[in-house]
C-alpha cells in the first residue's frame, strides 16, 4: 500500500546490501582510473576502505548496519582535501551509482546525506 511505501527506507529502495556493494566496487574502480584522486589512495587498504564505505552508505540510507570505521574527520584530516577534490570525488561517486543503475531520485537522496559529512573532511 501507499502507507507502507512511505516507510520503506532508502536502503531498501536502493536494493539493500548487494546494491551498496556494487556501488562501492564501482566507486573504487572510478577512483583507480582518476589519477588525481587515486594519488590519495596509493597506500590505502582497498578491502578495508570498501568494507567501511559500504557500512557507511548503509547507515546513511537507514539500513540495518553499524559503522565500525574511523570518523570522517579523523580519516580525512591531514589530507588537505580541497573543495575541487571533494567535488571531483562526488562526480566519481555519481558515475559509480550510474553504472549500478541507481535511479536519479535515489542518487539525490544518498548525495544529500553524504553532503552532510562534507565540512568534516575539507581542509580548513
Ligand atoms: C564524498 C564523501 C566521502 C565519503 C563518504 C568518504 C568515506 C570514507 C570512508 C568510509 C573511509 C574509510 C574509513 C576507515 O577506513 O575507517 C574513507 C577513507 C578514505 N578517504 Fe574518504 N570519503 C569521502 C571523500 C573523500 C575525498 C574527497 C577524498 C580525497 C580526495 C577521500 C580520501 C580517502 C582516503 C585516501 C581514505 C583511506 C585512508 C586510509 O588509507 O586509511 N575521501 N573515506
Amino acid at each position: 500500500s501507499c502507507a507502507n511505501q512511505q516507510s520503506t527506507t532508502l536502503y531498501e529502495q536502493l536494493g539493500g546490501m548487494e546494491k551498496l556493494e556494487l556501488i562501492a566496487n564501482n566507486f573504487v574502480n572510478e577512483i583507480a582510473f582518476n589519477e588525481e584522486i587515486y594519488s590519495y589512495f596509493e597506500e590505502t587498504n582497498i578491502e578495508r576502505f570498501t568494507e567501511k564505505l559500504v557500512e557507511q552508505l548503509c547507515v546513511m540510507s537507514n539500513g540495518p548496519c553499524t559503522y565500525t570505521g574511523d570518523s570522517m574527520a579523523q580519516v580525512h584530516a591531514g589530507m588537505q582535501i580541497t573543495e575541487n577534490h571533494f567535488n571531483l570525488t562526488v562526480d566519481l561517486f555519481v558515475a559509480a551509482m550510474d553504472k549500478a543503475e541507481v535511479p536519479h531520485r535515489l542518487q539525490n537522496q544518498l548525495l544529500k546525506e553524504m553532503a552532510k559529512t562534507r565540512d568534516e573532511m575539507l581542509y580548513k
